[in-house]
C-alpha cells in the first residue's frame, strides 16, 4: 500500500503580485509516479522549484514523511532525499559521465570529493556514483565525458545525478524535453522502472508519455489545483478539458 511521504498545505509562492501557486494542497506517494500539468504559466516548475526548496514559500506548509521541512535550506531538501532533476546546464561537459554523477553523490554526503579525503569516503561516492549510472541505464558510458553523449544520454545522465543524491522522491522537470520519438522511449521505459521503488513528481508536456506513465496526474490553472486523479478519470473531464484545453479536443 503506497503512503504518502511529501505533501504540500495550502502552499503559496507570490512574486510581488503575482500568485504563481496559490492555496495548493497536495500528496504525493510512495512508488507511484504522479504527473503535473497544466497550460502555460500554470505554476508547475515553481510547484516543484517550492517543493525541493530551491524557491522559498511564500506561505504554507511542505511536510516529508508528514514532518514540517518548509523552512529548511535546499541542501537540507536533497540530504532529506528530496531529488530534483538538474537541468541540462547543470551537467559538466568535460567531466566524465561518473564524475558528474560522483559530484552530485557529494552533495548529498556533504563535503567535497577530494584527494584530502579519506580514501574510504571517496570510494563510497563513487560506488554511489555507479549504482545511479546503472540504475539510469548507464554504465557503459561511465567514462565518457558528458559533452561526448548523445543529447538523450545527457538527459539519462541528469537522471543519474539525481539518483546520486539517494533520493526518496525525485522531482523532474520535463526530462522528455527536445527528444525525439526513440529517445523518449528509452526515458519512459527508465521511468517505468525507477517509479517502482520511488515517489517520481513528473512535469512533462508530452502527454502521450503522461497517459503511459502516470498513476496519478494533477491539473494546475493559474496556480491553483483544478483536480487529482486517474489518468482516465482526467482523460474524460469536461472541467479539465474547458480549463486546460481551452476546448480542443486534439491536445488529448
Ligand atoms: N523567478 C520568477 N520571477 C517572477 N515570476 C516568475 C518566476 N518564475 C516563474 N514566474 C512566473 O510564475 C508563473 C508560473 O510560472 P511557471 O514557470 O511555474 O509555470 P509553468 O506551469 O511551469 O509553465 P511552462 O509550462 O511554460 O514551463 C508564470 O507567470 C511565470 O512568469
Amino acid at each position: 500500500m503506497s503512503q504518502t511521504i511529501l505533501e504540500a498545505e495550502n502552499l503559496c509562492k507570490f512574486w510581488g503580485g503575482l500568485k504563481a501557486l496559490n492555496e495548493l494542497n497536495i500528496q504525493f506517494k510512495d512508488n507511484q509516479l504522479h504527473s503535473i500539468v497544466g497550460p502555460n504559466g500554470a505554476g508547475k516548475s515553481t510547484l516543484l522549484n517550492t517543493l525541493c526548496g530551491a524557491y522559498p514559500a511564500t506561505s504554507g506548509v511542505i511536510l516529508y514523511h508528514g514532518k514540517p521541512i518548509t523552512n529548511l535550506k535546499s541542501y537540507e531538501f536533497c540530504r532529506a532525499g528530496i531529488g530534483r532533476s538538474f537541468q541540462k546546464t547543470n551537467i559538466f561537459h568535460n567531466a566524465t559521465c561518473l564524475e558528474n554523477c560522483c559530484i552530485a553523490a557529494q552533495q548529498r554526503i556533504g563535503g567535497s570529493f577530494n584527494l584530502f579525503r579519506k580514501r574510504s569516503k571517496n570510494r563510497q561516492i563513487t560506488e554511489i556514483a555507479r549504482s545511479a549510472l546503472e540504475q539510469a541505464g548507464l554504465s557503459a558510458r561511465a567514462d565518457i565525458r558528458a559533452a561526448e553523449v548523445s543529447y538523450g544520454e545527457q538527459r539519462q545522465l541528469e537522471i543519474a545525478m539525481v539518483l546520486a543524491t539517494s533520493p526518496k522522491v525525485l522531482l523532474l522537470d520535463e526530462p522528455m524535453a527536445g527528444m525525439g520519438h526513440e529517445e523518449s522511449q528509452t526515458i519512459i521505459s527508465l521511468l517505468k522502472k525507477l517509479k517502482k521503488r520511488y515517489c517520481i513528481v513528473l512535469v512533462e508536456h508530452d502527454m502521450d508519455a503522461v497517459f503511459e506513465l502516470s498513476d496519478l496526474m494533477t491539473v494546475m490553472v493559474d496556480g491553483q489545483h483544478l483536480i487529482t486523479d486517474t489518468v482516465d478519470n482526467i482523460r474524460n473531464n469536461p472541467l479539465v478539458q474547458d480549463a486546460y484545453l481551452g476546448n480542443d479536443d486534439e491536445v488529448f
